[in-house]
């Protein structure tokens, strides 16, 4: 019997920042519940799917040899419990090849890997034809990790519980970023028993009500943003990293509104007043010789999104097989 095999789909998907991410006590299954605000950056990873005979993934880019090729890969995972979830013929192994082209950094506090995953999940929901929701999408989502729900919806949203419940924000016009990324990743369970570490030693400060951020970004003014900026996780990140205090500070001598850690760490974000300041800012940073590598991005941009839209014509004619 003759199969049709459908071609590959490629899906384009965000590297996040949380503007503000205001960290709660400790819970008892290991989370800490949270207040944050993600913003979706133009910094992406690009996921393909292809149906194959041969199941296996692999990874090209940015920190490709730090990012594992088996079943702990984060998309790896989202493909079996989208597998297990639609009633796959094969089950929990799909016989799929997944080719993960990464411009996120690893382990940068970005959500490179939520990205991978939240990708995975609309690049296979389109290969299988399958007949769900991205509200759907999204529960399988939070399954896989806190940071994956975002990356299917991208933009501007408000992320509460452990990161995973998401409001929309409004956010007027275009916000432009420095990104330095670090030589090596930090692991973001380490960065949190720091932090639980710092406040059983004592009281760091903890940042305020999310209120003013969203008020700044329905502003749309960078300068009122700048001032608002806030992550609980930076003291332990920095506490792990002393080196960032360095990069952060040569980020604002270097022009930029102000500047902070990104999610976990250690990627530290740079807002900037416009397109120009930033790639003024990026190109000062990237001589100050406090990071591995300098990028420009701007936000908000859309989430995980097919590459050439849901629906553009396909590029490859579909091959058929016995
Ligand atoms: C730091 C952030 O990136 C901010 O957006 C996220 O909170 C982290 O999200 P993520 O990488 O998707 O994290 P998960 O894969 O869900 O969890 C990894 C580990 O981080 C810690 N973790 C994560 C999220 C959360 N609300 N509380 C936590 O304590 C836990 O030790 C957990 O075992
Ligand atoms: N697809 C993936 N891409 C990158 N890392 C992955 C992936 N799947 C699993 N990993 C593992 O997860 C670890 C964390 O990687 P990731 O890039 O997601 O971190 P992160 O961006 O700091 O995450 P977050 O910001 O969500 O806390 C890596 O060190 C790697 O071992």
């Amino acid at each position: 019997m003759l199969a049709v095999v459908p071609p590959p789909v490629t899906v384009r998907v965000p590297a996040k920042v949380n503007l503000h991410l205001a960290i709660g006590d400790l819970r008892e299954d290991g989370y800490h519940d949270l207040v944050t605000v993600f913003q979706a950056l133009s910094l992406t990873d690009e996921v393909t799917v292809a149906v194959t005979d041969e199941p296996g993934l692999e990874v090209f880019g940015e920190g490709e040899g730090s990012v594992p090729t088996d079943a702990t890969n984060l998309a790896w995972r989202a493909a079996q419990e989208l597998a297990t979830y639609a009633g796959r013929p094969e089950g929990a192994d799909p016989k799929v090849r997944i080719v993960l082209r990464k411009g996120i950094p690893v382990a940068g506090g970005m959500a490179g890997g939520s990205a991978d995953a939240a990708a995975t999940l609309v690049g296979l929901a389109s290969l299988w034809k399958l007949d769900v929701t991205r509200d759907e999408l999204a529960a399988i989502a939070g399954k896989l990790g806190s940071d994956v729900p975002f990356a299917l919806y991208g933009g501007t949203a408000l992320g509460t519980g452990r990161g995973e419940q998401l409001v929309p924000v409004l956010s007027r016009h275009t916000f432009h970023w420095v990104l330095a990324f670090d030589s090596e990743g930090l692991s973001t369970p380490k960065v949190f028993k720091e932090l639980d570490r710092l406040r059983a030693d004592g009281n760091p400060p903890r940042i305020g009500s999310h209120t003013p951020v969203v008020e700044a970004l329905a502003s749309g003014d960078p300068r009122q943003l700048a001032l608002l900026l806030g992550n609980d996780l930076q003291a332990a990140a920095v506490s792990l990293r002393p080196g960032l205090r360095r990069t952060l500070r040569a980020g604002v001598n270097a022009g930029a509104l102000a500047g902070c850690v990104s999610g976990s760490g250690p990627t530290c974000a740079f807002l900037c007043a416009d397109a120009q300041a930033a790639v003024e800012v990026a190109a000062e940073l990237s001589g100050a010789g406090v990071c591995r590598t300098v990028r420009v991005a701007h936000g908000p941009v859309p989430g995980a999104r097919l590459v050439g839209g849901d629906d553009a014509p396909r590029g490859t004619p579909p091959r058929v097989h016995a």
